[in-house]
């Protein structure tokens, strides 16, 4: 089972709780990293740090949240080594999986309801990177350096 970090802003505080219930109940170690209260904060910092936690490997996947899902996936991408799409439909959530080796999902909880958000997180940590022809492409995004 993939250790799945959690972060969020917010704007996604109560979605974000909701998920990391969801999958800690399939059996996956979740690290929610917050943050827990509802003070107003900044999506980039946020984002960072859970992809920080990716590019490092201490964890394996990330599930990032704001209000549209946008911002804060922009700020994960900047880290060397993440791959981050945001999806409001099942289908791009495993394809960012099975093309793009995402690493990252993003999603916006004033753009989504929970139960959608649900069924797009089960096909993001369900679904493994295909390899093959789109292995090469994956790498043309940021050449592997390990
Ligand atoms: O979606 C977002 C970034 O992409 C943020 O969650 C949103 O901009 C926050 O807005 P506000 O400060 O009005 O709650």
């Amino acid at each position: 089972m993939p250790r799945i970090v959690l972060s969020s802003d917010h704007a996604a505080i109560a979605l974000r709780q909701t998920i990391a219930t969801h999958i800690a109940a399939q059996g996956h170690d979740v690290v929610d990293i917050g943050p827990t209260t509802p003070e107003s904060t900044h999506y980039p910092k946020h984002g960072q740090a859970a992809a920080e936690r990716v590019a490092s490997k201490d964890c394996d996947l990330g599930i990032i949240l704001c209000g549209t899902g946008q911002g804060i996936m922009m700020a994960a991408n900047k880290v060397k080594g993440i791959r981050c799409g945001v999806c409001s439909d099942t289908f791009s959530a495993r394809m960012i999986r099975a093309h793009n080796d995402a690493n990252m999902l993003s999603l916006g909880a004033r753009v989504i309801g929970e139960g959608l958000a649900l069924d797009i997180v089960d096909a993001f940590v369900s679904t493994a990177f295909e390899g093959g022809r789109h292995a090469a492409r994956v790498n043309m995004i940021e050449p592997a350096t390990d």
